[in-house]
């Protein structure tokens, strides 16, 4: 067993306790005595009361379990169903009208709309890269993705391709076009920008005009006769008109524009939940070192690509000139939040007096507040929020009870770290049935310090499934979209935000594009969550922040969500209706397709997982579309294999024969992997035994999660490794 140090009743892993004494707590002013205590008596209070809530979890599922074996397979009658429901505890009443009262929150969030980009904060590389991506060049969006078709001599080539560079700026003077229009004729008609007595002049072959608007102007860079930069303002995001007449690309320009740069990817989330692998205290301290670096505004990662080797550090502060001549500065990196995991899982990163692993969300409050209070006091204070917050993302949260123990968590974090109360403001996922059924409770508990609730579809679909495991037969997975639940999840989580005062205030958020190589469709698709009053939407990488920002030039999201604000659109009873399948629609050939494609996803994400510790990668579907995969699509994936098991649509040895036949095209699909470990033909990897367990077993899994699993293996397949390496 690894080196460990006794304090104050805990037992904690060597490389925690030196992470903590030699870089978390310098220059925070809390003593290490002092954090221990407190942290020995945090998890003291709080480990009872996070068990008792997964009591309550195994208890209702009983339950509703029990409901449908006694009514049967086949649909229920929705009376008696939401009756039971209220009966056991799952459905509460809904407190009077109120409004959340959440102060010093940042403009990112309270009041101006844009893309959320989520990142794996395991991988620092990308983590540095998500906190830069606060501004993003539309002119690499539209020529390195699909967005630009590759017809007509617009292929993406080895070396620059002129056609399809023509195209991209034709469709950047677009965006400038929509966004801050000129009072005659266009952008692509401009010959040369200017400032004079701080308003925009553009020259064009018809004379000289200026903005539509000219208070879109917010400023310039360089010299006004003559800018480097014209920065523009809509909807509260800023563009960045980019001028170099000496740049290959400047050059060939009629004004001399080399790039437009857009305001993208406001806020980021620093996910140390289903995007990683951590599984073990090398795991968290190399997360919680991630965050602390971020706080501390010193994150490097070495980055090699093309033959070059650099150092990806975090962005400096933009600087420019104000129209009236003063000095304008903007933020240069994203506001990040932190995604800390749920109430599931304990984590021998620290074992408590008696020996036990302690709840990993203790720790991670604990060790990710730590590392914030560099944010909050000293000299890097104010990098990331300006308005002295924390901002976490709580996931996995079944109701009100649980929000409520979420939110006296963070309490006893803020007294451990001697923080100002309701420093630690907490963003609800609205992922689990139980939360989506009695939302306004939820909010209500936390409506000191909520700053947002976000549909997590992914996470939400596979605890539809889970839930109702019982009930028959689900739809397939692609028909899950369409069903009645769904839309009125989505409805009645803005409907409810506004209800409670989020406009102005909070975020609603919507959730992931999983298509990360498919942005021509996300382009053409995601602007339906602006419009649907989200005033923020989950993007997977920087590319798609930036082409998701012109969604909020196009549509008004608060102007939106004043005329969404008049009630609810749809009901509990929606929400509540199962979406159960009709067998007879599935031939052998539908069901097999369906079988072959989740068993695909679920070994194709899970044998880089426990492998590799990769807890999110791009995986192609059956149709070869590559998706990103994290444990929420994991959950779907396994939960629907286990759903037509339970429900004989497929067999136990269709799976068996599955699982083989597609652990055969993963491993054909990784080949040009030097490091990788094929399954095929053993069948006996730790890797294929997780993926066989999470369908095999998925029925009993808590709530139809697969952290257990996963960690199991990947803890396995961790000491296979060391085994390997100290026999080598
Ligand atoms: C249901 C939920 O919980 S959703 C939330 C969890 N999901 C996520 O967080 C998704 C985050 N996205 C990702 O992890 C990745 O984009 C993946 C796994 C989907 C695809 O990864 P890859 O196949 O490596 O992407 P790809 O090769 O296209 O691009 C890699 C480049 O894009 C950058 N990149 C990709 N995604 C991100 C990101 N989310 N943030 C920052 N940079 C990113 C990388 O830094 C890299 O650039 P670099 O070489 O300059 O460092
Ligand atoms: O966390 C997001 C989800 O969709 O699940
Ligand atoms: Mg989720």
């Amino acid at each position: 067993m690894a080196e460990r140090t006794d304090i104050h009743g805990l037992h904690v892993a060597g490389a925690l306790y030196a992470f903590v004494r030699d870089e978390a707590l310098p220059g925070t002013g809390i003593e290490e005595d002092a954090f221990w205590a407190g942290a020995a008596a945090l998890i003291e209070d709080f480990s009872p009361r996070v068990r008792e809530l997964l009591d309550v979890r195994d208890r209702i599922q009983e339950q509703i379990d029990e409901f449908h074996r006694s009514t049967g397979a086949g649909g229920v009658d929705q009376d008696a169903y939401e009756a039971f429901l209220r009966s056991i505890g799952y459905l509460v009443d809904e407190p009077e009208d109120f409004s959340i009262s959440t102060d010093r929150v940042d403009p990112e969030i309270a009041t101006i709309s844009g893309p959320q980009l989520v990142v794996p904060l395991l991988n620092a590389r990308f983590a540095a890269n998500a906190a830069n991506a606060r501004w993003g060049s539309l002119y690499d969006a539209f020529y390195g993705t699909d967005v630009i078709n590759e017809a007509e001599g617009r292929e993406r080539t080895a070396g620059y391709n002129p056609v399809r560079g023509q195209a991209v700026v034709a469709r950047a003077r677009q965006v400038l076009d929509e966004s801050v229009p000129l009072a005659r004729g266009s952008h692509a008609q401009v010959t040369a920008y200017r400032i004079e007595a701080g308003t925009l002049v553009a020259e064009t072959a018809d004379g000289a005009t200026g903005l539509a608007d000219p208070e879109q102007l917010a400023g310039f860079r360089g010299d006004g006769a003559a800018p480097e930069a014209i920065l523009l303002t809509h909807h509260g995001l800023h563009l960045e008109i980019q001028i170099d007449r000496g740049h290959p690309i400047g050059s060939g320009d009629p004004a001399g524009v080399k790039d437009v740069v857009l305001e993208a990817a406001l806020t980021t989330i620093m996910d140390l939940e289903d995007s990683v692998a951590a599984v073990d205290a090398e795991d968290k301290v190399s997360g919680y070192r991630n965050w602390l670096q971020l706080m501390q505004g010193t994150l490097t990662a070495e980055v090699s690509k093309g033959g070059r080797t650099y150092s990806r550090s975090l962005n400096a502060d933009r600087v420019y000139t104000a129209p009236d001549g003063t000095d304008l500065t903007l933020p240069g990196r994203s506001l990040l939040l932190i995604r800390q995991v749920g109430h599931l899982m304990t984590s021998d990163a620290v074992l408590d007096a008696a020996g036990n692993p302690v709840p990993e969300e203790i720790l991670d409050a604990l060790f990710t507040g730590l590392g914030s209070v560099h944010d909050l006091r000293g000299p890097r204070a104010g990098g990331n929020s300006r308005a002295g917050s924390v901002y976490i993302v709580k996931p996995k949260m079944h109701g009100p009870q649980e929000v409520a123990v979420a939110c006296a968590l963070l309490a006893g974090a803020e007294s451990v770290l001697g923080l100002e109360p309701l420093t630690l403001k907490i963003g609800i996922m609205d992922e689990e049935r139980r939360t989506s059924a009695n939302l306004k409770a939820c909010i209500w508990e936390a409506r000191e310090r909520v700053v947002f609730i976000n549909t997590g579809f992914l996470d939400r679909t596979g605890d539809e499934i889970h839930t109702s495991m019982l009930a028959g037969p689900m739809v397939r997975k692609a028909d899950m979209r369409s069903t009645s639940w769904i839309k009125a999840y989505e409805e009645s989580n803005v409907d409810i935000g506004l209800e409670c005062g989020f406009r102005g205030r909070a975020q609603i958020g919507k959730g992931m594009w999983a298509a990360p190589d498919n942005l021509a469709d996300m382009l053409e698709q995601k602007i339906a969550h602006p419009l649907a009053g989200a005033n923020c939407a989950w993007v997977p990488s920087p590319t798609a922040a930036t082409l998701h920002a012109i969604h909020y030039h196009q549509v008004d999201v608060d102007a939106r969500q004043a005329e969404l604000g008049a009630g609810r659109r749809s009901t509990l009873r929606q929400l509540l209706t199962l979406p159960l399948g009709n067998p007879a629609e599935w031939d052998d050939e539908a069901r097999r397709n369906e079988l072959d494609n989740n068993i695909q996803s679920t070994l194709g994400y899970v044998v880089r997982w426990v492998s590799a510790g990769v807890g999110c990668s791009k995986v192609p579907d059956i149709e070869g579309t590559p998706l990103m995969e994290d444990r929420a699509t994991c959950r779907i994936s396994s939960q629907h294999v286990s759903n037509w098991l339970l429900h004989g649509i497929i067999t136990r040895a269709q799976v068996e024969d599955a699982l083989r036949r597609m652990a055969a095209v993963v491993d054909e699909q990784n080949a040009s992997d030097l490091t990788y470990v094929p399954m095929a033909p053993s069948f006996d990897s730790e890797a294929f035994l997780a993926a066989r367990d999470l369908v095999l077993d998925g029925a009993s899994q808590p709530s139809g999660y697969t952290e257990p699993i996963l960690h199991r293996h990947r803890a396995a397949q961790k000491q296979a490794d060391v085994l390997v390496r100290s026999a080598s």
